[in-house]
């Protein structure tokens, strides 16, 4: 089984604007909610994609309510733990550009985190945690490390996407994969990268620091999956970039649901960057549809 944990949730208020001007009023031509952060989108994009998943996480107030029911239309098992305040909301501004402004969250007390815990020995031998989205600031960053740590010692397997300082206090808990894009690989390491050489070299330092699969995404630029055995590098299909919230999660949940469906590493790494492009083109998260509509348009070199 594949859990997702989300320590942030939230609801992603998207508000398209023609020609947004700052200091004015502004009148929207679009608004759309969704339920949101990084591990929720994991999960979305996992049961799109005919791959079961279990949401876990702090949700809190009328704003977490929507998310479980978001989350139950689309018939996504989840075990949330109830936090005091309400979920964030975090605001998606699209005119032309996009422009995000993402929330605090609840504070998370002692015991909700025990509870959460409680959940986290509950997993057994090959399951599979997903570990993604920033960490509530209530929360150390080497929370992260620690939940890693509880899942090795059940025997399950750990996929990370975060940034900053829980990125950074991850990497030495050993997690089985880690989904950086290049700018959050550049900077675990102190460096700006710009090339897929440059990427394949830090990538390759990650994997040589016990990590087994590394995929780093470069948005339209490119991907590659690094492991012991492998570098592989793709360049995704062409199309009109619509949304990129969202991309970077749709890919590891389509790495994820190609891998546990039992498809070869390089199979796993097309039907993922395929995911990746599939949401960057469409408004919402991808659709299996659009998904396997790119599979052919990838370009594995
Ligand atoms: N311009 C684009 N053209 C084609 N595919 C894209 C484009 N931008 C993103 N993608 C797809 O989405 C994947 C993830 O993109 P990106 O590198 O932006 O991830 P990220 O920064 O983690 O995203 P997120 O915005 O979700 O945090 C890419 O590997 C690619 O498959
Ligand atoms: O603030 P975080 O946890 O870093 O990111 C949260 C978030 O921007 O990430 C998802 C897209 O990847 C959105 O659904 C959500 O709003």
């Amino acid at each position: 089984m594949i859990y997702t944990c989300t320590l942030n949730p939230s609801i992603d208020y998207i508000v398209e604007v023609d020609a947004f001007q700052v200091g004015a009023v502004n009148r929207a031509t679009h608004t759309a909610k969704y339920p949101g952060g990084k591990g929720i989108n994991v999960s979305r994009v996992l049961q799109r994609l005919g791959a079961e998943s279990t949401a876990l996480g702090f949700i809190g107030g009328f704003t977490g309510e929507f998310v479980k029911q978001e989350l139950e239309k689309e018939e996504i098992r989840h075990s949330f733990i109830q936090a005091t305040g309400d979920t964030r909301i975090n605001v998606k501004l699209k005119s032309g550009e996009e422009t995000e402004i993402n929330g605090q969250g609840p504070i998370i007390s002692e015991e909700q985190l025990k509870q959460l815990f409680a959940k986290i020995n509950e997993l057994q031998h090959a399951d599979i945690l997903v570990l993604a989205g920033s960490v509530p600031s209530s929360l150390p960053s080497s929370i992260y490390t620690s939940i890693v740590q509880a899942a090795q010692e059940r025997g399950a397997k750990v996929a990370v996407d975060t940034s900053g300082p829980a990125l950074q206090e991850i990497i030495a808990a050993k997690p089985n994969l880690v989904k950086p894009n290049h700018h959050e690989l550049g900077e675990l390491f102190g460096v700006d990268i710009q090339t897929a050489d440059e990427a394949i070299e830090y990538g390759k330092k990650l994997v040589d620091m016990g990590i087994e699969y590394v995929l780093v995404s470069m948005a339209g630029d490119g991907a590659l999956f690094i492991s012991k055995n492998e570098v592989i590098f793709a360049k995704p299909p062409r199309g009109t970039v619509r949304n990129s919230v969202g991309a970077g999660d749709s890919m590891l949940a389509g790495f994820l649901a190609a891998y546990t469906q039992g498809q070869s590493l390089e199979q796993a790494f097309r039907f993922s960057v395929a995911s990746g492009s599939a949401t960057a083109f469409s408004t919402d998260l991808c659709t299996k549809q659009d998904v396997e509509r790119l599979l052919p348009e990838v370009q594995i070199l």
